[in-house]
């Protein structure tokens, strides 16, 4: 049967030779799209790389030329916490301290009262976890002591504002609620922060309760507490 192709009188243009060249568009932009998806490193690597560039700058920190967050080496996501929480420029006492913590150096600080000192840990706390991967589905890595309720409280709050677009899981331990109801989400925390009379009792008390794995300890008002 002989095939019919009515083309338009004075168009000049063969619709099936532009079909054709169309389809062949269509085709390598296909091909060009499949090799970019297949290119796209997944998001685990591309975290790994950011943090390996984080560390690498942690021999240069210089203290002294540090006035902003944003100066450390340090995660998008505290930064954005901190950000979006007002906080931008640093305090005297997370200006000499941060960077020492980053670098992984045990860091004993004293400043008067209302100096900044619960960032200057909650910052270091969140970036060690962050630097490992941690999830949810890990241990705890992190505890803080707290002397008091109120003081512990405070610093819970804290730790949520900044550290809100990381995955950790969070708990507070302070006493005045049910032991056992505490018990049952102890070993899904990845930050504790306690007090010392209530983390006794779970030391006592929980048999699951361990901390093996812990990459940070920080005591607050150690003078207190020790
Ligand atoms: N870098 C910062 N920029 C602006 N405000 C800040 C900064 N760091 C801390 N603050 C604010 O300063 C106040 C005191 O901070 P913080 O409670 O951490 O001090 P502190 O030294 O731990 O005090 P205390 O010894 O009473 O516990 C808080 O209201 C906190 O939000």
């Amino acid at each position: 049967m002989e095939e019919s192709r009515s083309v338009p009188s004075g168009s000049g243009a063969d619709p099936v030779r532009s079909f054709e060249r169309w389809k062949n568009r269509y085709a390598k932009r296909k091909d060009k799209l499949r090799q970019r998806r297949k290119q796209k490193k997944p998001e685990w690597e591309v975290e790994r790389e950011t943090i390996a560039a984080l560390e690498k700058r942690f021999s240069e920190i210089n203290t002294n030329e540090v006035t902003r967050f944003s100066d450390f080496p340090i995660s998008r996501k505290t930064l954005k916490g901190l950000q979006e929480a007002q906080y931008r420029m640093v305090t005297e006492i997370q200006k000499q301290t941060i960077g020492l913590a980053l670098q992984g150096k045990d860091v004993l600080g004293a400043a008067k009262t209302g100096s900044g000192k619960t960032l200057a840990f909650v910052v270091p706390a969140l970036e060690i976890l962050y630097r490992q991967q941690w999830t949810a589905m890990d241990e705890l890595g992190v505890l803080i002591i707290s002397p008091t309720r109120e003081l512990a409280y405070q610093t819970f709050e804290v730790l949520r504002k900044v550290g809100k677009n990381h995955e950790f899981s969070a708990g507070l331990i302070i006493g005045g609620k049910d032991l056992k109801q505490e018990s049952s989400k102890i070993h899904n925390m990845n930050i504790l922060i306690c007090t010392p009379g209530r983390l006794l009792q779970h030391m006592d008390e929980t048999s699951y309760f361990h901390a093996s794995n812990l990459q940070m300890l920080i005591l607050d008002e150690a003078d207190r507490i020790l």
